[in-house]
């Protein structure tokens, strides 16, 4: 039987922000592509233990504005205040060091690779020595990797693949492959967790597994998350607060049971013309 670690264990992320309070504003942010507007002056805020979903049709600029969240597009206009800081441009690799880590549409994973070194590699941006330390000092560094270690099987327990943890990731099933991803961005201990489709392609069962660990990642490791999904069941199930797009601009924002009933959303969604 396999037992589940103590939350208290987990090392939920300590920003220093309230439950609650503002952790990610995104303000007045425009952003093209040539001549094709992404996303048009849109203002929407994540607070510190919520589950915030970004929804819209195909093309509404929801991707484009989690590239923007996590770095990897500068707006033309607008800022990001993360933490307090705020910001019109920052490399990814900084955003995650500042705490945002994501996955992606279509999984990013190392296919080579076990399970556990995947993990690792995500638990790469916490490690304080490198190759050189490694070289020259080999008992401290040895002990940081085995703290390392510690905290990616914690996670590998904590998502319940201990059964595939030696596993390359490439021979395993999507819905594996996407929990893989999921511990992966753990390993970096966020503040804020970027789920982009984190159902897409999955069955019923993987969808619901993804679910649960969605919700024991918020609740049990306190991760603020911010996700795109199209499943509008899951979507509704799982968040706090949803901001709806449509053609780059935000048309409606609130809680599930209100934005599910506004007639601008249904609208959007059955594609009545503008
Ligand atoms: N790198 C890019 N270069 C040019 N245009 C882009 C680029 N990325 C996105 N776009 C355009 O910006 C708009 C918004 O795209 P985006 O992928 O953000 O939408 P989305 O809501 O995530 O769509 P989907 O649900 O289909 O993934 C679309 O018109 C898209 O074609």
């Amino acid at each position: 039987m396999n037992v589940r670690p103590d939350p208290a264990q987990l090392g939920a992320p300590d920003d220093g922000i309230a439950k609650g309070d503002l952790l990610l504003d995104v303000k007045n942010v425009s952003l093209s592509f040539g001549g094709v507007k992404a996303i048009t002056d849109i203002s929407f805020d994540v607070r510190k233990g919520e589950i915030r979903a970004i929804i819209g049709p195909n093309g509404a600029g929801k991707t484009s504005m989690l590239n923007v969240i996590n770095g990897f597009y500068t707006p033309q206009r607008g800022s990001i205040v993360f933490r307090g800081e705020e910001r019109r441009a920052m490399k990814p690799h900084h955003a995650v060091r500042q705490g945002i880590a994501r996955t992606f549409q279509n999984v990013a994973l190392f296919k080579g690779m076990s399970t556990l070194d995947n993990i690792m590699a995500g638990r790469s941006v916490k490690m304080k020595r490198g190759l050189g330390w490694q070289m020259l000092w080999h008992g401290p560094a040895l002990a940081e990797e085995i703290e390392h270690r510690e905290k990616v099987e914690e996670i590998i327990d904590f998502l319940e693949i201990q059964h595939i943890r030696k596993t390359p990731v490439g021979k395993l099933p999507y819905g594996l492959q996407k929990r893989v991803e999921l511990g992966r961005a753990l390993a970096m201990e966020p503040s804020l967790l970027l789920l982009d489709e984190p159902m897409a392609g999955m069955n019923l069962e993987e969808k619901e597994d993804m679910s649960r660990f969605i919700i024991d990642v918020n609740q049990q490791r306190g991760t603020t998350i911010a996700l795109i999904e199209h499943d509008m069941g899951v979507v509704m199930d799982l968040s706090d607060r949803v901001v709806v797009l449509d053609y780059g601009k935000k048309i409606a924002d609130g809680a599930p049971d209100a934005v599910k009933t506004n007639q601008q959303v249904i609208d959007a969604y059955l594609g009545v013309a503008h």
